[in-house]
């Protein structure tokens, strides 16, 4: 492992960054096969795991790798974007080619089997806004979505608390997991695919309620001072977001959460888009849930259903990996930016999973077409 001093920018900072990360070489793929290239000239590879490691609550943290972790908690990227593609993201986009450009072989391989769509709601079915209360998705989208839905079973997999991501998508006829994943509730009109899940619900960190609601007013509390800073309640997790926060006081954000924290060792810090996520020790993330949602589809065994999770934060990486350990289906990471994934595939932004999603739903049409009336 090496240190290396590297410039990165959040596409919303007018000023690039210069900071210290740990580059280490190696990385979360699971076979030399599945090994992304280097990280290409200006973007920096931070071994997950190192960060993390670093930001353990109970382990000896070190404040400067919270802060770091801060600012790499979003696309990394350089200010000025270079015209033309060096080698390495060339290589990278190799690696994670377009889903687009790449439709027909993924129609190829889904071919005889289920398709079951899994949709992450932030920045992968609406851009990525400052205000989280404004994070709507398009008309056009919502009926993408409920087209998509009549044809594949699909589920939206959020951070978000479960209510409030379903006041952002209003479609009855989907699965929602809130909450990554830790509140999972069956669809409220009848399902075609599955029949008795309109009651399901699940959720594995009730006991964790009164706890995160207690951490939650005392986030409040703690960080009114901190321009800003806003702290949102996702029932079974709490969001502290900094992305309007001005970057002089991330360090003192993160001390803040931290010094809170150090009271619950039952609870846990992760991060997504500028934002950091306190949630439950609890074995359960969104590839848990992909898992319970799959099984309650009635695919648990099954060698002929086809997941597809679309998502663009680090917390959807957990998804990615489910997918990539069970050799079925695949993982689309959206993102502009070459980052570490277990993805296969990468859309560029909310407006591309949408032309993937319609040509999904046109494709099925198609196909549907094809076949002899019953
Ligand atoms: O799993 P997701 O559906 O992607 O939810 C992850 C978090 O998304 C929201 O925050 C992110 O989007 C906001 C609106 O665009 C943006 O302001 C923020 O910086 C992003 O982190 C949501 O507010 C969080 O509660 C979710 O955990």
């Amino acid at each position: 492992m090496t240190n290396q001093n590297v410039v990165v920018s959040d596409t919303k900072s007018t000023i690039n960054l210069a900071i210290t990360v740990h580059v280490s070489n190696s990385n979360i793929f699971t076979t030399a096969a599945q090994k992304p290239p280097a990280a290409p000239a200006g973007y920096i590879s931070i071994s997950r795991k190192k960060l993390l490691k670093n930001l353990e609550i109970n382990g000896g943290p070190r404040i400067n790798a919270w802060v770091e972790s801060m600012r790499a908690s979003s696309p990394t990227h350089l200010k000025s974007t270079p015209p033309s593609l060096t080698d390495d993201q060339r290589s990278w986009i190799l690696h994670h080619p377009s889903a687009l450009d790449m439709f027909e072989q993924i129609i190829d391989a889904s071919k005889g089997k289920q398709i079951v769509m899994f949709l992450d709601y932030d920045g992968t079915l609406s851009p990525i806004v400052d205000d989280p209360d404004r994070a709507f998705m398009s008309k056009k989208m919502r009926a993408t979505v409920r087209r998509l839905a009549r044809c594949f079973p699909t589920a939206i997999v959020s951070g978000r608390c479960r209510d409030k991501v379903y006041n952002f998508v209003r479609l009855a006829e989907l699965y929602y997991a809130g909450s990554h994943g830790m509140d999972i509730k069956g669809p409220a009109k009848g399902s075609k695919y599955k029949k008795g899940n309109e009651g399901l619900i699940f959720q594995p960190a009730s006991e964790f309620l009164p706890m995160i609601d207690e951490v939650y007013k005392e986030l409040v509390e703690k960080t009114k001072s901190t321009a800003g800073a806003k702290v949102e309640n996702n029932k079974f997790c709490v969001s502290v977001h900094f992305r309007c926060v001005d970057e002089k006081k991330w360090s003192e954000l993160a001390q803040v959460v931290r010094s809170v924290l150090k009271d619950y060792p039952k609870l846990r810090l992760t991060q997504g888009r500028k934002v950091l996520e306190i949630r439950p020790t609890i074995k359960w993330d969104k590839g848990k849930a992909l898992e319970f949602l799959l099984e309650s589809l009635g695919f648990a065994n099954c060698t002929d259903v086809f997941p597809v999770y679309i998502g663009d934060d680090r917390t959807d990486e957990d998804a990615f990996k489910v997918l990539r350990e069970r050799g079925q289906g695949f993982g689309i990471l959206v993102s502009k930016f070459p980052k570490d994934t277990n993805a296969s595939y990468s859309l560029q932004e909310p407006t591309q999973v949408m032309d993937f999603l319609q040509r999904l739903v046109e494709w099925k049409k198609i196909s549907l077409q094809g076949q002899p009336r019953m």
